[in-house]
């Protein structure tokens, strides 16, 4: 590097290999690193090397990325450095949006009219049920919907050529037919469209993109083959293209993702310039080790190196619950547990659970609602899904392309105007006959030109004419004003729109329990297009530059821009930017969380079924998926499982075989104790600073258990062997027992477990006994340890220093001398070998032998006042599970059937004892343990199914009742009316 560069504010954050990717002359230039690598830092460094250092015009650079959310971060990053002026002329964002301004701009030129309006996902599943059923064809919709789109994800070419080893179903084909010739009358394009047509676009007029200088990807491995054919004529004029990518990421290949596309690029730019990044700078060592152990698995993948930059860290815990309501509680204890300890350091924001589905996301909600803990889910339930939103998106739609049918058949009825289902479908279905739109059917009845077919009364015509027609036209016009007239805004287009719907009176009729938050979603949605029109004050940014000799369409019509955002930003939800100012939890779909990372990041739900998932066809990606989600977190990972699993009434599963292998030598069992070493550890990962342990302490709600111990670690199954269930499916044969505390809810049903009246949020100082120790509190560390510990860190920071003086020499390649070449890097296994132990080593910075030397001391102090390991004996004898209480006279107290060996019975009603726990024997402590330091679960305290030896000698007689109190209740009961008696009591810990 030359001193200039060094000065360079943009290459001082980065290492050698991420500066070498950003300096790169080569036109071509591949960085495949693993996660956390800082391939999206190096690409947003490049484009700002490129405009700064190149002369690139930021309006002649094309970035795309694979999400919304991933495009607005870089904008921002970008914005940062070059400014916003700069960073609006960029032309960023994902595929699809580039593809719809390129569409917008020149598709007249294809025969495209500019007016297009975009099917989403909803419009393209519904049109094809539609098609489906009224032919009768027996094809799932779902299954043809995605058929249609894999075609044309592969491009024209796979479109044409026929599947020789499948024979295609004919119905497919005339489907498809249908679908397109429909979206066609309609004036739309679907997702899939936006790209094909663009495709088609820049093949037959590439001046359009004459002026591209540099085409950059991100999250490269997901592209698929149309997206690959638009990287290649973006770049057409230059060839100079950046891509960053993780071929273990892939995990798209359900959108015909294609990892393939890595070949394709090396093969069709033979000048590539490899380059791989080898740091790690996201995770701590363990996660990373655990993480690769997990990849490691798949022995055809790409092998690469990755290596930790920060210190080993927690452990990764794998943790068995009960049932998923259970989980749901665990992670809720445990999310709290690590923001108590750590102080103001962590915060609800640091932490995300990311499910494999989003359906899994009931308990957690169900959960964190009970907790009062506010949450944002990232591809859940979106803003513009909404039904009243979703009403006013059509309104908008239909005065904005009268033609698009699904539109307008959505809200020929609402509010209600009398037209039932069969009308409307009698109509669409006319109108396709007729092979026109459904707006000029309707204007063709209401203007009396057509009659015969479908038989809407005169009464509803009428209706249909002074509302829907009428709102629609007089919206038109004023529509047309907005761009013209700049007293017309967008917010006054709605808010008309309001008001001739009526629609706070139609929310307050038609949804009368929640018309309140309804009519305040409709607010917001008035927020959030009197944003777009503000921000539309730049309408330049989404201006493509002008090219000589091209005709470019002026996309001028905010409506439609409006539009167009609002079904392309399906992933930037605005509930979500309304919470990323609280702190929140977030609950993401892995998918989702692509590219991104938390401090703490959990993974429920790790069973065969789920990852992988029952329906996945590629195991190879689920695996990937599983490390895609540990791979997000920084500091702390959590795995979880049921015993039984939420679908299917609560069906037993399996841990899940990408774990199971090395599930108990590589995780453990449960949360790490947030001794100090452990918080400074994660505060010198995340880059903060760490309150004393004073001021954690202030903090800390009296009785707050300090570990992750409220629930058992090991928890029993209740099911009998063949996991037999009575008629109700989940709820187990046998007597009702009084449930003892909040521990293990496995053997209720979910619903029961849920609604428990009372959960303690703590667990007492005495619970604790048999593993309260000094050493599992914050900060504290014998004299002895820290002296240990100083002496082993100096002794890391010779050895670290020695080994700094070894330095890489460069090669004089376009590649790293000490780099492997990139086909070789997707071929054969890396020179720098994997640590051993399937990636469990690594270098020990002094950082962790400090800890590590800490932690033993710590274990070492805890081991000499820990209690006895005691036998794990079930709380109540399981031949007692079937005793039943005789409904008559068998009040007597059941016998406990005493054990010959369970000598240390005694031992485990110390829950009753104010003494100290009884000192540890000799007990070894193993390394492990030492820096984890599994705490024992609780032992459950002494159980009866006694009813009061009151009541059980009232009844005999046995017993005087004392003068004072009156006669005995039995008496009082014979005279006045029976009234049952109804407790609600709490589950009471015992
Ligand atoms: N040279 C560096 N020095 C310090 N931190 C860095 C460096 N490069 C990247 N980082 C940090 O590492 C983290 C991961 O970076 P980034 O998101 O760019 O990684 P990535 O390779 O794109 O990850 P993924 O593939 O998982 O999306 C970020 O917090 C980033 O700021």
């Amino acid at each position: 590097m030359t001193a200039a560069q060094a000065e360079n504010p943009i290459l001082k954050s980065l290492n050698a290999a991420q500066r070498r990717a950003v300096t790169s002359n080569a036109s071509t230039v591949a960085i495949l690193a693993g996660p956390g690598s800082g391939k999206t830092h190096t690409l947003t460094s490049r484009v700002v090397w490129l405009v700064q250092q190149t002369g690139c015009q930021p309006s002649d650079i094309v970035v795309a990325t694979f999400t919304v959310k991933a495009a607005r971060e870089m904008k921002e990053r970008i914005g940062k450095v070059l400014g916003p002026d700069c960073e609006r002329k960029i032309v960023l964002g994902t595929f699809h949006s580039i593809a719809r301004r390129y569409l917008s701009a020149y598709g007249k030129h294809i025969g495209l009219d500019s007016k297009f309006g975009i099917a989403d996902d909803g419009d393209s599943r519904a049109v094809i049920q539609r098609i489906c059923k009224r032919h009768d064809f027996n094809i799932d919709p779902g299954y043809a919907r995605s058929w249609i789109s894999k075609k044309k994800a592969k491009g024209p070419a796979a479109e044409a050529a026929p599947n020789k080893k499948q024979p295609e179903n004919p119905s497919l084909n005339e489907c498809y037919r249908e679908y397109q010739e429909h979206l066609e009358r309609s004036n739309l394009l679907d997702y899939d469209d936006l790209l094909v047509r663009c495709v088609e676009l820049l093949r037959e007029y590439p001046a359009c993109v004459s002026n591209i200088q540099a085409v950059l990807i991100d999250e490269y491995q997901d592209t698929n083959g149309i997206q690959y054919e638009l990287m290649k004529l973006f770049a057409q004029a230059r060839q100079r293209i950046t891509i960053v990518g993780d071929p273990d990421q892939s995990i798209y290949g359900w959108r015909s993702a294609e990892i393939r596309n890595l070949y394709r690029l090396l093969r069709d730019y033979p000048d590539t310039d490899e380059i791989s990044l080898e740091e790690n700078y996201r995770s701590s060592q363990s996660i990373l080790d655990v993480s690769l152990t997990v990849i490691q698995q798949d022995k055809k993948r790409y092998q690469k190196v990755l290596l930790p930059v920060h210190t080993k860290g927690a452990r990764p815990v794998l943790r068995k619950l009960k049932s998923s309501a259970a989980e749901g509680d665990w992670i809720v204890s445990e999310i709290k547990r690590a923001v108590m300890m750590f102080g103001d350091m962590l915060t609800y924001e640091d932490v995300a659970i990311l499910l494999r589905s989003a359906s899994l996301s009931r308990h957690i909600e169900a959960a964190l609602g009970k907790a009062g803990l506010a949450y944002r889910m990232i591809g859940g339930h979106k803003f513009y899904e909404r039904k009243e939103i979703k009403i006013l998106l059509d309104y908008l739609r239909a005065i904005y392309q009268p033609d698009n049918n699904d539109a307008i058949a959505r809200i020929i009825n609402v509010p209600r105007r009398g037209i039932g289902d069969t009308t409307i479908k009698r109509l669409i279905e006319e109108a396709e006959q007729l092979k026109i739109s459904l707006w000029s059917l309707l204007r063709k009845h209401c203007q009396g030109s057509r009659k015969a077919t479908t038989k809407i009364l005169p009464k509803m015509e009428a209706k249909l004419n002074t509302e829907l027609l009428r709102i629609i036209s007089n919206l038109q016009t004023q529509a047309q004003q907005i761009t013209e007239d700049s007293q017309h805004t967008l917010v006054d287009l709605i808010e008309k729109l309001l008001s001739q719907l009526d629609f706070k009176q139609y929310l307050e009729s038609e949804y009368p329990e929640d018309h309140e938050q309804r009519w305040q979603n409709v607010q917001e949605f008035l927020s959030l297009a009197n944003d777009f029109v503000r921000d539309a004050a730049n309408l330049e940014d989404e201006m493509l530059p002008e090219i000589d000799n091209v005709d470019q369409v002026k996309d001028d019509s905010i409506l439609g821009r409006f539009l167009a955002n609002v079904a392309l930003a399906s992933d930037a939800q605005k509930n979500d930017e309304g919470a990323e100012k609280k702190a929140v939890i977030t609950i993401s779909t892995i998918h989702a969380a692509k590219g991104l990372e938390w401090p703490i990041v959990f993974v429920p739900s790790v069973y065969a079924g789920s990852i992988p998932h029952s329906r996945a066809e590629d195991l190879d990606e689920e695996r990937r998926l599983l490390y895609v989600a540990m791979t997000r977190a920084q500091a702390l990972l959590y795995l979880s499982c049921p015993l039984y699993g939420s679908q299917g009434m609560g069906t037993k599963v399996e841990l899940s075989p990408f774990v199971s292998p090395f599930a108990s030598a590589a995780f453990a069992k449960q949360g790490a104790s947030f001794n100090r070493p452990i918080l400074e550890g994660v505060a010198k990962i995340l880059g903060r600073d760490l309150p004393s342990e004073k001021a954690i302490f202030a903090k800390l709600p009296t009785m707050f258990s300090p570990e992750d111990n409220l629930f058992p670690v090991d928890p029993i199954d209740t099911r009998d062997a063949e996991g037999q269930e009575d008629a109700e499916g989940y709820r187990p044969k046998g007597p009702k027992r009084q449930r003892l505390n909040n521990q293990g809810y496995g053997n209720d049903d979910e619903e029961a477990a849920e609604e428990r009246p009372w959960k303690k949020e703590y667990s007492t100082t005495m619970e604790q006994a048999s593993n309260f120790t000094m050493a599992s509190l914050p900060g504290f560390m014998s004299a002895g340890a820290h002296q240990n510990a100083l002496s082993a860190a100096a002794a890391a920071e010779a050895e670290k220093e020695a080994a700094a003086k070894k330095t890489v020499k460069m090669g004089t390649t376009r590649r790293k001398a000490d780099q492997s070449s990139l086909l070789g890097f997707v071929t054969t296994a890396s020179k720098k070998p994997a640590a051993p132990g399937g990636g469990f080593g690594g270098p020990d910075a002094s950082m962790a032998r400090y800890q590590l030397a800490a932690s033993r001391s710590a274990a070492r102090m805890a081991a000499e006042t820990k209690a006895p390991e005691l036998p794990k004996l079930p709380a109540v004898d399981p031949s007692l599970a079937k005793h039943k209480l005789a409904s008559g006279n068998a009040l007597n107290r059941p016998s406990v059937i005493k054990k010959e060996d369970d000598k240390s019975s005694k031992k485990r009603y110390h829950c009753f004892s104010s003494s100290p726990p009884r000192p540890a024997g000799a007990e070894d402590v193993k390394e492990e343990q030492a820096t984890t330091q599994e705490v024992p679960a609780p032992d459950r305290p002494a159980t009866s199914f006694h009813r009061t030896t009151f009541v059980s000698a009232a009844s005999r007689g046995g017993v005087r009742r004392p003068v004072g109190l009156g006669p005995p209740p039995g008496l009082d009961r014979l005279r006045k009316p029976f009234k049952p008696l109804t407790i609600t009591r709490p589950a009471k810990p015992q």
